[in-house]
């Protein structure tokens, strides 16, 4: 991508340590993403998609390790970056929703003055001003009666409600890059709608680059220009969203399609598709030689199992890491 790019990841390796073994939880993923641009990160539970997320920030934690490759953002090596100096990033210039919001949110503290915080640590608001913020936060994240409910603690509020204010949180400070995981996963089906609604209209209105990570294929194509796919800690595909349902390239991707109900007919007519994805994800200490995928790929030849793919760029654009790619 263009130099422009507000992040860039390349050849990202995470590793699981265990005693003195080093396993490539993630290995050599790259990608990028431009100012306010959407960018989806989609694959079964246990591709690695959180802990990509999560090492952006610095948030990686034992037994998982950064294992080598560079992540820049706005230009600026932040992989090894002392806390301090990550602290100052996080919540301010990158910030990040998770699934469950009560895991993230302070149980103890009214909702209003987790806000608040934010507005005081990173823009060197007064308290009194900062809660001032607070209830005009609240209300851009659409919660009725924002002068009431800042004084509210997170167990008062409902699921939706939770999430609104951790988005609150995370945009307070009007960031250039908001990773979004499963963010609407614990919500039932209508919140789900609203909560996605939200983050696209104030992630747009705000120029917010975001990184939207998801199992769901549709919905990550819905929200997201771009999509990179991960199987087993790798990037097996990276496309325009439109492309991926198109014509998808590596035959994990056309398994995640074949299985969503709308369109997989669509996507598997006239060629050969797996109908469904057999089998699971290996776990990170077991992943196969050569493809990664072989075990479950009904394309698989003997060169899928002695090599690793490379990186192939495809002719509409984007890549794929497949020996028999479409
Ligand atoms: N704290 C940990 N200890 C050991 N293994 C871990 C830990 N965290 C993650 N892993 C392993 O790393 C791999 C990638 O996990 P990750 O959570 O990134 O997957 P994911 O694609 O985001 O799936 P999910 O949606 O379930 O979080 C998985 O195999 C997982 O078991």
């Amino acid at each position: 991508m263009s130099d422009e790019a507000l992040l860039k990841v390349e050849n990202l390796r995470l590793d699981l340590v265990v005693g003195s073994r080093r396993f490539g939880a993630v290995k050599d993923v790259s990608f990028s993403i431009g100012r306010g641009e959407t960018f989806g990160l989609v694959g079964e539970s246990g591709c690695g998609k959180s802990i990509t997320a999560l090492a952006l920030i610095g948030l990686l934690r034992a037994p998982l390790a950064f294992g080598g490759g560079r992540i820049l953002f706005k230009g600026r090596e932040i992989q090894n970056l002392p806390g301090s100096e990550m602290r100052k990033l996080r919540g301010n210039a990158i910030s990040m929703i998770f699934q469950e919001p009560m895991t993230a949110l302070n149980p103890l503290s009214p909702v209003g003055r987790q806000i608040a915080e934010m507005f005081v640590l990173h823009k060197g608001a007064t308290w009194h001003e900062a809660e001032r913020k607070a209830v005009e936060a609240l209300a851009n994240v659409r919660v009725p009666a924002p002068d009431r409910r800042v004084k509210d603690y997170p167990h008062q509020l409902s699921g939706g409600m939770r999430q609104r204010v951790m988005i609150a949180i995370a945009l307070a400070c009007r960031p250039d890059l908001l990773l979004a995981d499963e963010p609407t996963t614990a919500l039932d089906v209508t919140v789900q709608a609203e909560i996605l609604e939200l983050i696209r209209d104030l992630s747009a209105a705000q120029g917010t680059a975001v990184l939207m990570i998801s199992h769901d294929l549709g919905l990550i194509a819905n929200m997201c220009a771009r999509v990179g796919v991960m199987y087993a800690g790798r990037l097996v595909e990276e496309r325009a969203a439109q492309e991926v349902f198109r014509a998808p390239s590596h035959p994990y991707t056309g398994g995640l399609v074949a299985s969503l109900p709308l369109l997989g007919a669509r996507a598997s007519h006239g060629r050969s598709r797996l109908k469904e994805i057999s089998g699971v994800v290996p776990a990170v200490t077991a992943f196969p030689e050569g493809c990664r995928f072989n075990p479950r790929c009904q394309a698989r030849t003997e060169i899928c199992i002695a090599e690793d793919p490379e990186e192939t760029a495809l002719p509409r654009g984007g890549r794929v890491r497949c020996h028999h790619h479409a």
